[in-house]
């Protein structure tokens, strides 16, 4: 049976910071299970989101302010370290938590798992207590102060400020760290925007629309996948900029539409919610991996498009083999890629990605896109998108195509609403511009015959 310290959302989240660690689990998918799993209270689970996020988001910052209290790090158990980093963590950015209550839960979260590190641990925090943490402004390279402060790896930092120059690098690094707003999109095959703002009004869960798709909503924070609304298909959870996707591919009713990078079908159920079945409209999608091709169905399936939809395990690289004969008015290339867009709901991806990542990634998109472009009829739209913010992923892979490929001409991508920001020849969004996710759109026109 578990114990009541077992529930506390500061044990629950020195257990979920270990298992992303150690396990490789994405943090927003296990919070997510943790939540639907365990009867917290809303504030409970507002806390226990704020640790788990915040923590991960802040590691390399912590691991800072940690370094000079902790002799042996290479002997520290991991947990531990979680448990001083949840510790931490609360000191410097949960002001409002007394310190003796952040030492006396994270002793005894140590007590319950191993008695005789709850002393090292305590030792170690009323040591910061009296000595205080290291100063990030004392930090003598600009650069390093700036990876630490924000806590992102030092060669990203670097590429960011290469590419995109100082002031929108550090533009972007004060944003990543803001906790994520929750979005979801209305699905308009069954509903409508306003009917499920209503509807989730009514359930205590207030939303705004968003800036950037006129089939979203917005909030900061919520568990919103837990509602009977959510359930029946009402809506599915996504961010505003990947709805952008579907909104810019000049869809209609009608379409023969090809998704080759599809699951779990977040964009091929938005296409679906476009065409008319009584039109002929279909999508044909396809993902490398069996299980998510599961998931896609169950997705299509709650929304209520499955009929619209067929999907299949197949190699985006070889697409010859698996759709061989077949020519679509739209395709879609929704890339595999680094997911460096995602720093603020995926933090932990950061941590995880090497600078060679990114070459062997535009192998593998140009590859995609190569044989993609193939399957697209006579005066079609090629649409490639990533949830990336790195040239190398996006623009470059865009210029080699478009070297072979003189049979496409990039279209000003359409959005539903006037942004901010450049539509053509390519959307490229960085989290600050709306505290979405960093996302690339481009769509391509083959020339007709
Ligand atoms: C960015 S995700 C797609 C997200 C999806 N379009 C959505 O909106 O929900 C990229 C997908 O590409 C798949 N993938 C990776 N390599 C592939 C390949 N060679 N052929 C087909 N799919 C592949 C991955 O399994 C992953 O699901």
């Amino acid at each position: 049976m578990k114990t009541k310290r077992q529930y506390s959302p500061r044990y629950l989240a020195v257990n979920l910071l270990h298992r992303v660690a150690t396990a490789g689990s994405y943090a927003n998918i296990a919070l997510d299970q943790l939540i639907a799993q365990t009867a917290l209270t809303g504030r409970d689970t507002a806390l226990l989101t704020n640790l788990v996020y915040g923590v991960i988001q802040r590691q390399l910052t912590l691991d800072f302010y940690l370094q000079p209290f902790i002799k042996k790090p290479n002997r520290l158990q991991d947990w531990v370290k979680q448990d001083l980093w949840v510790a931490v963590y609360q000191m410097v950015y949960l002001t409002k938590i007394p310190d003796r209550a952040i030492f006396y839960e994270a002793a005894e979260i140590a007590k319950a798992k191993n008695r005789g590190a709850a002393g090292f641990v305590t030792a170690v925090l009323h040591q910061i207590q009296r000595q205080g943490l290291p100063d990030l402004n004392k930090i003598k390279s600009p650069l390093q102060r700036l990876s630490v402060s924000a806590s992102v790896p030092q060669w990203l930092v670097e590429k960011l400020i290469d590419q995109l120059g100082q002031v929108k690098t550090s533009a972007i690094l004060k944003t990543i760290n803001q906790p994520p707003a929750a979005s979801l999109r209305v699905n308009t095959a069954v509903t409508s925007v306003e009917k499920v703002q209503t509807q989730l009004a009514a359930l205590d869960l207030p939303t705004k629309v968003s800036a950037l798709s006129s089939v979203g909503l917005v909030r900061q924070g919520g568990f919103l996948a837990g509602t009977s609304l959510f359930k029946e298909g009402a809506y599915t959870l996504q961010d505003e900029s990947s709805m952008l996707v579907a909104s810019s591919m000049r869809l209609q009713p009608h379409h023969q539409v090809l998704d080759v990078c599809a699951a779990p079908g977040g964009k091929t159920t938005h296409i679906a919610a476009l065409l008319s079945k009584a039109a002929g409209g279909h999508v044909t999608a396809f993902d490398l991996y069996p299980h998510k091709i599961k998931l896609l169905q169950q997705n299509a399936r709650r929304l209520q498009v499955a009929d619209l939809i067929s999907a299949h395990v197949g190699d985006a690289r070889h697409l010859d083999s698996v759709v061989p004969d077949q020519h679509f008015d739209r395709v879609l290339v929704d890339a595999p890629c680094s997911g460096l867009g995602l720093m603020r709901r995926k933090p932990e991806i950061k941590y995880a990605r090497q600078p060679a990542d990114l070459m062997n990634l535009q192998q593998l998109q140009l590859e995609i896109i190569n044989q993609a472009a193939l399957k697209v009829k006579p005066g079609g739209i090629l649409t490639y998108s990533t949830c990336t913010i790195v040239n190398e992923e996006n623009q470059a892979v865009i210029a080699q195509f478009l070297q072979q490929h003189p049979e496409f001409t990039p279209l000003p991508v359409q959005t539903d609403h006037p942004l901010k920001v450049a539509t053509t020849p390519y959307l490229k969004l960085y989290p600050d511009d709306y505290g979405t996710d960093g996302f690339f759109i481009c769509n391509l026109k083959r020339k007709s015959r």
